[in-house]
């Protein structure tokens, strides 16, 4: 009998019903992964559904998979031992992802929490400076399963797209799919950046002072990926210049962002505390992937499984 815990709420119904059938109804434990550490639970576990807290790892000595609920996962590889499956979540957010890069982005160029803030004090008042996105071009800086989702809206709003990625292939969304060593040529196209890469020791600080120099006049700016790929204190700077025209952050670094913090008050930004991939759609996306992945690694194909971390790249 493989033994699973199971996130609580992670995934929907109809698949709990499935991993139940397929693992037999007394071997699948739906539990709060924060509260298992040091359980019999997790001492029996072969299999953990759901972001386990990486403290918790050392706790499970028969773990053969770990299925993790996020999609960035790099800073949980020196946790995981080598013999033990790591899958990601990639493709479970890009919806729920590429929906938020727009609210950011239209937050921006229709300055719509200026406006909420005036509504707040009842007062009735337009706004100037608004831009329109048509016609511009948009940088995805890592083009993969968020950004090609971000690329289907982009082209919908009649803006160009051209993408960067680690191993660059045309694609028919994209003007230019180009390679890091091309990323000065990509960041000078990029009207709007949008960047989502993973936070992995080959991205960390990417985004420096002089990378960011290389931005178009007045570029927008929006980070979904990891806070860890731009330079803070240079993207601070070049808002409160104008050089960069505007920034809508889902991610930070540091994370949370402290209390008195320059960015909470850097001009023309816009900041959620980390919600992009949140959705309704979660369970069902999550649990279509959980099982497809549980199929193939009972039945011994566990090169099918999708989305196996790569411990040299951390993504
Ligand atoms: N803000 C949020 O709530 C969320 C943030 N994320 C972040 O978004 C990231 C991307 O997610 P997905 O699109 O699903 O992953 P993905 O694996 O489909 O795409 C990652 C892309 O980044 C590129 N890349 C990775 N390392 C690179 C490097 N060193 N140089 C150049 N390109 C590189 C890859 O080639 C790929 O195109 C996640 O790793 C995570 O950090 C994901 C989900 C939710
Ligand atoms: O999946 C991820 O990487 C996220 O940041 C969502 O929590």
């Amino acid at each position: 009998m493989v033994r699973a815990l199971i996130k609580r709420g992670s995934v929907c119904d109809g698949v709990i019903g499935v991993l139940k059938d397929r693992l037999g109804a007394d071997a699948v434990c739906m539990v709060d992964l924060g509260e298992v550490h040091g359980t019999a639970a997790l001492a029996e576990a072969e299999v953990v559904i759901g972001t386990l807290p990486k403290e918790a790892i050392g706790d499970a000595p028969k773990l053969r998979w770990l299925q993790m609920g996020s999609a960035g996962v790099n800073s949980w590889i020196p946790h995981v031992p080598e013999g033990v499956i790591l899958t990601s979540a990639v493709g479970v957010y890009d919806e729920a992802m590429a929906d938020h890069v727009f609210g950011l982005l239209l937050g921006l160029t229709r300055r719509i929490g200026e406006a909420q803030d005036r509504q707040r004090e009842g007062r009735w008042r337009g706004a100037e400076g608004c831009l329109e996105l048509a016609g511009m071009t948009m940088g995805i800086m890592g083009y993969g399963s968020i950004g090609r989702s971000v690329a289907r809206r982009a082209r919908a709003f009649g803006m160009r797209v051209v993408g960067l990625r680690r191993r660059p292939e045309p694609d028919a969304l994209a003007e230019a799919v180009y390679g890091m060593e091309e990323l000065d040529a990509f960041l000078a196209r990029s009207e709007v950046l949008v960047v989502i890469l993973p936070g992995t020791d080959h991205t960390r600080g990417k985004l420096d002072e002089r990378a960011l120099g290389l931005l178009p006049e007045s570029a927008l700016i929006v980070n979904v990926g990891r806070g860890s790929t731009i330079r803070t204190d240079a993207l601070v700077a070049m808002l409160a210049s104008g050089r960069v025209g505007g920034a809508g952050l889902d991610v930070t670094d540091p994370e949370p962002l402290p209390e008195g913090h320059a960015l909470w008050t850097t001009p023309n930004t816009l900041i959620t505390a980390h919600y992009g991939g949140q959705s309704q759609s979660y369970p069902e996306r999550f649990g279509e992937l959980v099982a497809h992945n549980l199929d193939c690694f009972l039945s011994g194909r566990v090169e099918a499984m999708r989305n196996r971390v790569d411990r040299v790249w951390g993504y």
